[in-house]
């Protein structure tokens, strides 16, 4: 049966590839281990990966790669905020998955993995118990849309039609952002909301946040704004904050990058809380 391989460099991602048969389905589960809602999706994707039959070579083949420690792989793949699932084929993206939907992600393998209904997976077999588990409610990082490409690799035939969103309300939907965003502020106990990611910041100030807390060797979840126009202008209503990069420690806005150097300024160990030792060169 398969399993979920743990790839720890750009190289080994690389070999890796080269070993499955070109048409296999590739499904990147990017994850930190300081993130809660990762450790259910961990098991998750554990559960589905078992679920297929090892061939040679592998039609199918189910990665896990450390978002931090592997920026650049995460930043190909857009990856904005973790869990993250990306489906791909070919080299192609078929469909990306943020933020921990357990349900979301075995729909998508129904759909792409289609072939493998062929390939002797046994359907009845991927987990019932899945179907059980709730849509996780807790800090979810991110919940962006699918995307998906206009030519579907896999065999249309067994394409399964995705239920159209329901119609929200313009109420509804400001309820549901103002609960996302309640969510996400409070995703990792010091949260960066920036313009880009911090390997690859896309504006001088996000890029400045990012040094100070690199340089404190501060522990942060991001999420990259630019991904997401309706966190874009959400948070700044949220907050009552017009600008990014935007700090937020334990669910409260700190403030922008003026305010993260005056408090700095005022207190030398600001935030020394959540700096994590240095590894011993
Ligand atoms: N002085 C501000 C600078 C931040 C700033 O001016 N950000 C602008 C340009 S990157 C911004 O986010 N504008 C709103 C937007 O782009 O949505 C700070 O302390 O953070």
């Amino acid at each position: 049966m398969s399993a979920l391989t743990e790839i720890t460099s750009e190289a080994d991602f690389s070999s890796h590839l080269a070993t499955l048969s070109p048409s296999a389905l590739v499904v990147l589960y990017f994850y930190t281990p300081w993130a809660a809602p990762c450790t259910q999706m961990s098991a998750v994707l554990s559960a589905l990966a078992s679920q297929y039959p090892a061939t040679a070579p592998p039609t199918i083949s189910f990665v896990s790669i450390n978002a931090e420690e592997l920026p650049d792989i995460s930043e190909e793949y857009d990856v904005s905020a973790v869990p993250f699932v990306v489906c791909l084929r070919s080299g192609q993206v078929l469909e990306s998955i943020s933020g921990s939907d357990p349900i979301r992600v075995r729909n998508a393998l129904d759909r792409h993995a289609g072939a493998g209904s062929a390939d002797g997976v046994n359907r009845s077999a991927i987990p019932p118990a899945l179907s059980a588990v709730p849509r996780e409610d807790g800090p979810v990082m991110a919940t962006q849309p699918p995307v998906t490409s206009s030519t579907p690799a896999g065999p249309a035939a067994n394409a399964t039609a995705v239920p159209a969103a329901p119609t929200l309300t313009p109420e509804q939907s400001k309820e549901a952002l103002i609960a996302r965003l309640t969510e996400l502020v409070k995703a990792a106990p010091v949260m960066l909301f920036m313009k880009g990611t911090p390997s690859s910041p896309q504006c001088g100030f996000s890029r400045q946040l990012v040094g100070i807390l690199r340089e404190r060797s501060i522990k942060y979840g991001f999420f990259n704004i630019l991904a997401d126009e309706d966190v874009r202008q959400g948070l700044k209503e949220f907050a009552d904050w017009p600008t990014f990069p935007q700090l937020w420690v334990d669910g409260e806005l700190v403030g922008g990058l003026d305010i993260v150097r005056e408090e700095i300024n005022a207190d030398p160990d600001f935030m020394g809380q959540y700096s994590v030792s240095k590894p011993v060169a």
